[in-house]
């Protein structure tokens, strides 16, 4: 997900190379391939200035989270401001781990960050300013739309957005299987679904129309997607859409809710 969010930041031409560094615990090759691919600065743990970033990025998976915040706590500075896009992690879990009134801000961006088209939710922590919080506006901008959200949504987010492109992937691996099995080459069969999703996307954001007037203006009496929608329906395409976005967002309470077990133990 930091390739993701780099890659869109440093498409955007919003933010200088020079601004943007990033560091793991382990995997050397793995900060040369970013470093390479990004001109960003990627440099290990130890050499990071800590006090020198005007914001730091978590991204690591949420079980890392609590060894990463017990470590941050002597490098963090006052009023610096931490942001956070790990699933399921609450602000209030990460400001238990850092110095009082520390600015936190959670957000939930997706992987079509690459392209600068995700759909990122912010939710600030309560230690957070004006200003702060329309700088990360302005940071999730350059990779994509931001939506301000009240923290008790985030686990719905979650599951409409974080994990909504695999969603999408996934219906588009089904839809290129049975144009191959019809006798389409793979290519053409995924430029042909990437083209028809791609433009009914289009068509939901530039017309404003509602996706059901959309659905019906596709819709011939008796025709080839009546029998399409029909077989849908019959399938529950709807309430499995419905069931996926809350199962994301029911295992999303359980990461913060794990968490919390931790957290009685540090
Ligand atoms: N993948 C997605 O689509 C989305 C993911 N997220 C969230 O993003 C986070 C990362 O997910 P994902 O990118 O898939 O995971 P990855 O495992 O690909 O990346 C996690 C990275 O964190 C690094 N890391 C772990 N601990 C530390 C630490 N203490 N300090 C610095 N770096 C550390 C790891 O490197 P090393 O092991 O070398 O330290 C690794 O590069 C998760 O919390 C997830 O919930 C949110 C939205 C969407
Ligand atoms: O699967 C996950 O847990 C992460 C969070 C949202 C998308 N990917």
């Amino acid at each position: 997900m930091a390739e993701g969010m780099i890659a869109g930041m440093q498409a955007s031409g919003s933010l200088q190379n020079g601004q943007i560094y990033v560091t793991n615990r382990t995997n050397v090759d793995r900060l040369q391939e970013l470093q390479e691919r990004y001109g960003i600065t990627a440099i290990p743990q130890e050499k990071v200035e800590w006090h020198s970033m005007d914001v730091i990025i978590l991204a690591m998976k949420p079980k890392d989270m609590t060894a990463a915040l017990i470590d941050l706590q002597e490098k963090v500075q006052r009023g610096q401001l931490i942001i956070s896009v790990a699933a399921g992690i609450q602000n209030e879990q990460i400001e238990h781990y850092l110095p009082d009134n520390q600015p936190v801000v959670r957000i939930m961006p997706n992987t079509s960050s690459t392209i600068g088209e995700s759909a990122t939710a912010i939710a600030p922590g309560t230690h957070v300013s004006i200003e702060q919080l329309t700088l990360v506006k302005k940071l999730v901008r350059t990779f994509g739309e931001a939506f301000v959200i009240e923290e008790n949504q985030m686990d719905v987010f979650t599951g409409m957005a974080g994990s909504g492109p695999a969603y999408f992937y996934k219906l588009m691996e089904h839809f290129e299987e049975t144009g191959v099995a019809a006798g389409f080459d793979r290519e053409t069969a995924r430029k042909i679904g990437t083209q028809t999703m791609l433009g009914a996307a289009r068509m939901l954001l530039e017309t404003q129309e509602e996706p059901a007037g959309l659905r019906k203006k596709v819709t011939s009496p008796n025709g080839t997607t009546a029998a399409g929608l029909e077989a849908l329906n019959e399938a529950g395409a709807g309430e499995a859409m419905t069931k996926a976005i809350l199962s994301a967002a029911e295992r999303s309470n359980e990461i913060s809710e794990e968490l919390k077990k931790q957290l009685l133990t540090r």
